[in-house]
């Protein structure tokens, strides 16, 4: 534990990097997957669960708890921490990406954004200070800039306009954040499918000396090989001995290729939402248990997983809940899920330390073709 918010690589190989977060509240083991509890909660998981899988950071969204329950609520109840009774490390996000993406009515202005809110209609504004009062009152230990969102397709015109609006608002945060030793508060490099765009919100952010920079704008339905060019463009602009964050990325394929581009945290929905649509990660690749063909098939989803979803259940009775569409189904797939992602990054971290990442990569993508 620190009383600081401090970086440290302890290994490399190639431009895979190996290291540490230290904070009040805990350790954060980097390349590190942080499972999405978006309104408090990592669906269908105990968080006691969560960590135990060997999280050791969790992500929450700004955007969702300022309109249910409230972050004044949550703040008078003790902060996110207290509530959700997650006791290390939270990252929340700034609402940007939210904003674009779920509520109704935006209008932006330099100012900030008004919206509505997609569960009830009630008129909210967003501007940076707010958004970083809303984390400050969740008690959140990494805090994301607030940022405009473009949706995809855009005109480089508009994808230009963007970064630079979220270049000032950076900027705001970054006031409105203060001096919090424990904490953070990391700037987003935007600038969308545009390598020149994404140097200059690069090159901008290092000058703002923040603790740590976040790649947005991706894993927005754009190809995997466009994210990877974005990320070739961009990692080396940015300091080394900051953390580097992909926001909403991914896959496994997509951590592995972007921890060799240099990325050191990731957040993605696609263990815990797939889980409560009936599909499994595992060593072997992808099994959709909604499909007919495991009614029958009496074998586990992997017999020398540690994971009890994993080792102790038959694809028969896994296809059966799933079909049946019993919560027990949701709960050991997303078990089963966060449990293959944070084996998979616990195994990136070893090989890593071991400088045998492109060996590990090699290995892992052939089990998965064995199906
Ligand atoms: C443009 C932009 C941008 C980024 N800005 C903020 N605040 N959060 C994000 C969350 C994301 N999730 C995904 N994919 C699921 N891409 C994201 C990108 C962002």
């Amino acid at each position: 534990m620190s009383e600081n918010f401090e970086f440290k690589l302890t290994a490399t190989d190639g431009r895979a990097r190996r290291g540490e977060i230290t904070m009040p509240r805990g350790t954060v083991r980097t390349p590190a997957f942080m499972p999405v509890g978006t309104g408090g909660t990592v669906k269908a998981m105990y968080m006691d669960q969560v960590r135990d899988l060997g999280a050791d950071i969790i992500l929450g969204n700004t955007y969702h708890l300022m309109l249910r329950p409230g972050a004044e609520r949550v703040a008078k109840l003790g902060g996110l921490h207290e509530f959700a009774r997650w006791q290390p490390p939270i990252l929340t996000d700034s609402g940007g990406f939210q904003v674009m993406s779920l509520a109704q009515l935006r209008k932006l202005t330099e100012s900030g954004v008004t919206f509505r809110s997609h569960i009830d209609g009630r008129a909210y504004e967003m501007t940076p200070e707010r958004s970083i009062e809303i984390q400050g009152l969740l008690d959140s230990d990494i805090q994301m800039q607030l940022d405009e969102c473009v949706a995809l397709p855009s005109t480089p015109k508009d994808i230009q306009r963007a970064m630079e609006l979220s270049l000032r608002w950076a900027e705001r945060c970054k006031t409105a954040f203060g001096n919090q030793p424990g904490k953070a508060m990391f700037g987003i490099v935007q600038g969308g499918d545009v390598a020149d765009l994404r140097i200059r919100s690069a090159q901008a952010l290092k000058g703002m000396d923040l603790k740590g920079y976040a790649v947005g704008g991706l894993a927005v339905g754009e190809p995997q090989d466009v994210m990877l060019e974005m990320l070739d463009v961009t990692c080396p602009e940015l300091p080394d001995d900051k953390p580097r964050y992909l926001m909403g990325v991914g896959t496994p394929d997509d951590i592995l290729k972007s921890v060799a581009r240099g990325i050191d945290m990731f957040d993605c929905v696609m263990p815990t939402r797939a889980g409560r649509h009936g599909l499994a990660f595992t060593r072997r690749g992808k099994v959709n248990l909604r499909n007919a063909r495991h009614a029958d098939d009496p074998r586990p989803l992997d017999e020398e997983s540690s994971c009890p979803a994993a080792r102790d259940y038959s694809r028969a009775y896994l296809h059966h809940l799933v079909k049946s569409g019993e919560a027990l189904g949701a709960m050991l797939l997303t078990w089963n899920n966060l449990s293959y992602y944070q084996q998979l990054m616990q195994g990136i971290r070893g090989a890593i330390e071991a400088s045998n990442f492109n060996g590990f990569t090699e290995e892992t993508q052939v089990a998965w073709a064995q199906g």
